[in-house]
């Protein structure tokens, strides 16, 4: 039983390879870093420090590593003969990886069981979309007999897993909490044996969760932080304004999760709780450039912010707090981020309503719309 995981970085080594590995799959690595694929080539096992009130440390062997950037065959033939094919590269990686496993599955022998296919990324559905590229490489497209050799199954994955201090080498340091929920449809009865994974009837409820309140209130900590200085979630958290900032935009995706999916408000509070005590995790490093890493990315539509105000705002609901965490990601200026100065040029370039339409994806009216363009107009009095 193989699994090939696309992303030998943070999150795929500390969280799916690990969970991969001690679910007896036979691991194979792909990534496009060679220094890193090298290294992992050249060791026999790396380590995965879990941090927290419950500490422990778990030992990855037995893997493989591949270098899908200049050995897409090898990669190509590994999956063509795989179980499993899992991704962690990020979502606006996955139109790369796709013609890989597009090649992969034009290869496979028909007879063999079909390739079960996951992206494990921060992005609601982000298996469909991962799909809809391979589709398009296929002949035939949706008609390709060749889509019959896959099964693709959404997931939503949650570890806090920061950027690792120089000199770690290939260990990774991760939060002790996680969670890895897949849905369970696609399968047919005939799910794969993932122990550490949870299979559900319906995971749009699980992803929204995790994405609008770990990830938004993560992403608010480090933008607020970010202007206050921060240079650890920690301390961007220690600031009294930033604190009742991440609280306030909790309460409004909260609202929206309690009304969209019938969650018990109770429970939702300690959800959101447990996320404020999990981003100050005293035994863990983040920052606010990681965190707030991509900011385009993150004030998109269907993204960690714009997705709930504007269903808050469809269902007239308040959404004050998660607008001034937009206003804050405006003013994301990390030099290590390429996406902070497409930004910048952006703010200047397109007026306040070309920018909510264009690049927070709310066309005019929406009720979203007016207040979006007045957030990104009142950015004008800072600079
Ligand atoms: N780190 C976390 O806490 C965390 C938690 C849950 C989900 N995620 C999600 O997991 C994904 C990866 O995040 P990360 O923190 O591990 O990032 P990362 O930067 O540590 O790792 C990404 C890896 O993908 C590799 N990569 C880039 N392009 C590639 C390509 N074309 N083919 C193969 N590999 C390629 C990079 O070289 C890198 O090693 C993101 O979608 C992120 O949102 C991260
Ligand atoms: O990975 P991103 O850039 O979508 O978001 C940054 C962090 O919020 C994220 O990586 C979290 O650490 C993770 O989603 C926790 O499960």
């Amino acid at each position: 039983m193989k699994a090939v995981h696309f992303g030998a970085g943070n999150i795929g080594r500390g969280f799916v390879g690990l969970i991969l590995h001690e679910a007896g799959y036979e691991l194979v690595f792909a990534d496009v870093n060679a220094e890193l694929i090298d290294a992992l080539a050249a060791s026999p096992s790396y380590d995965v420090h879990a941090v927290g009130e419950n500490s422990s440390t778990r030992t990855v062997t037995g893997y493989r590593a591949l270098n899908s950037g200049s050995d897409e065959d090898a990669v190509v033939a590994e999956i063509a003969t795989a179980a499993l094919v899992t991704t962690a590269v990020g979502p606006n990686i996955l139109k790369f990886v796709a013609p890989v496993i597009a090649r992969a599955l034009e290869a496979r022998d028909a007879a063999l069981p079909p390739l079960h296919v996951m992206a494990c990324e921060n992005a609601i559905n982000a298996t469909d979309v991962l799909k809809a590229e391979i589709v398009g490489r296929l002949d035939g497209g949706e008609a390709s007999e060749t889509l019959g050799r896959a099964i693709f199954a959404n997931t939503a994955v949650d570890r806090i897993v920061p950027n690792q201090a120089p000199g770690a080498g290939l260990d990774v340091t991760v939060e002790d909490f996680f969670e890895w929920a897949i849905e369970e449809g696609p399968f047919r009865g005939a799910a794969p044996s993932i122990p550490a994974a949870h299979f559900v009837a319906d995971l749009a409820p699980y992803i929204e969760r995790k994405l609008f309140t770990v990830n938004t209130g993560h992403a608010t900590t480090a933008y607020h932080g970010w202007i206050e200085g921060a240079s650890t979630l920690a301390d961007a958290l220690a600031v009294p304004q930033v604190f009742r900032e991440v609280k306030a935009v909790l309460q409004e995706t909260k609202a929206l999760l309690v009304a969209k999916h019938e969650f018990d408000p109770a429970t939702q509070e300690a959800y959101l709780e447990k996320n404020l005590v999990r981003f100050a995790n005293p035994y863990l490093t983040d920052t606010p450039e990681r965190v707030g890493r991509q900011p385009l990315r993150k004030i998109s539509r269907h993204e960690r912010f714009i997705g709930p105000a504007a269903e808050l705002a469809e269902r007239g609901l308040p959404r004050e707090a998660l607008l001034r965490a937009v206003r804050a990601a405006l003013r994301f200026d990390a030099p290590s981020d390429p996406q902070s100065a497409e930004l910048a040029e952006l703010l200047t370039r397109l007026s306040p309503e070309e920018f909510a339409d264009q690049v927070c994806g709310i066309e005019t009216g929406h009720p979203l719309h007016e207040e979006l363009a007045a957030v990104v107009r009142s950015i004008d009095s800072d600079r």
